[in-house]
């Protein structure tokens, strides 16, 4: 058998005891420490210890953390232009700050951690990921190339009840020439709308977007989307963003976003 095919066989084995604790699930970083502690409660010792030989041990480690870490998309990777990075060293260095005492504690912001398919990763959320369509990918986040469309990270600010987007506008993203496309600008837009309503009122499902475009953002350049929330009206959160130049002094799109909180009954009737 070769190596490739073993690995596949460990990792569906590693995905049966991902089942059996799905329940301990948690988004962010919480979930792989949660994920590869409680493994090794639920495997059999000699599944990680001798009789293997160190090698197999590392090897089924490498394939553990392979199948449990999936790729945070939202970290800085080399596609990042200098705009794009620091803006989110801006709004990373407030998520932890130092105290006078020299003690760290939480700061203002929180980085949302980003995956190509959020339910998988959500508490509870991995059988439910199985049952509906399997193979789908968060649209966003669908395109592996580095910097080619969608780059962009988010934070909320629990207190401001704000969310800022740093987004950075790939080739493939081309609508008018050596510009990004409007239906692009609604898909981000409608990303960090969403996420927003989500943090504020858990699941949401988009029933009205409107947009005004303003002026048009240069292809691979960096943006700033800042979501507020106007108001909650029972199963109702409207939000509105602005999309502006990394100084935030340019406006280039503006948006209002209705989202409703649905069910997983909604999810699954259609
Ligand atoms: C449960 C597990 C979920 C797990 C989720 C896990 C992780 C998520 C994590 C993070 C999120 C990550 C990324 C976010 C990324 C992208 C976000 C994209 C979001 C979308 O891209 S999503 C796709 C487009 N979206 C649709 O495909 C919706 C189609 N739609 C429907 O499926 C139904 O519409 C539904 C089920 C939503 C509601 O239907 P329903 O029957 O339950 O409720 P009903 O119709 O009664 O509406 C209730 C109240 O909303 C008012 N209302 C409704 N529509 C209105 C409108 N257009 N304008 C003004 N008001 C409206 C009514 O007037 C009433 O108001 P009132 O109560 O005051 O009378």
């Amino acid at each position: 058998m070769s190596f490739y095919r073993r690995q596949q066989r460990r990792c569906q084995n590693a995905q049966g005891a991902q089942k059996m604790v799905g329940g301990m699930f948690q988004i962010g970083r919480e979930m792989s420490k949660g994920f590869n502690s409680s493994i090794r409660q639920q495997l059999p010792r000699q599944t990680l210890h001798p009789p293997w030989s160190s090698i197999n041990s590392v090897r089924t480690m490498a394939v553990l953390q392979w199948c449990s870490n999936p790729r945070d998309f939202s970290l800085p990777n080399s596609s990042w232009g200098s705009d794009m990075r620091r803006l989110y060293e801006h709004f990373n260095s407030q998520c932890e700050i130092e105290t006078e005492a020299g003690e760290k504690k939480w700061g203002p912001w929180r980085r949302l951690p980003s995956y190509n398919r959020s339910l998988k990763y959500a508490t509870g959320g991995g059988i439910l990921s199985k049952v509906i369509q399997s193979k789908a990918r968060l649209f966003t986040r669908s395109i592996k190339e580095k910097g080619a469309a969608f780059e962009y990270v988010m934070f909320v600010n629990k207190v401001e009840q704000k969310c800022v987007c740093v987004f950075q506008a790939g080739h493939l993203l081309e609508g008018p020439p050596g510009h990004v496309h409007g239906g692009a600008i609604a898909t981000i837009i409608d990303t960090v709308l969403g996420t927003h309503a989500t943090y504020l009122s858990g699941p949401v499902m988009t029933v009205n977007l409107s947009i005004n475009y303003r002026r048009p953002i240069p292809l691979g350049s960096t943006v700033l989307l800042t979501s507020s929330l106007d108001k909650k009206e029972g199963r109702k959160t409207f939000v509105s963003c602005q999309v502006t130049d990394t100084e935030g002094s340019k406006l280039h799109t503006e948006a209002t976003g209705l989202f409703v909180s649905v069910t997983v009954e909604n999810l699954l009737r259609g």
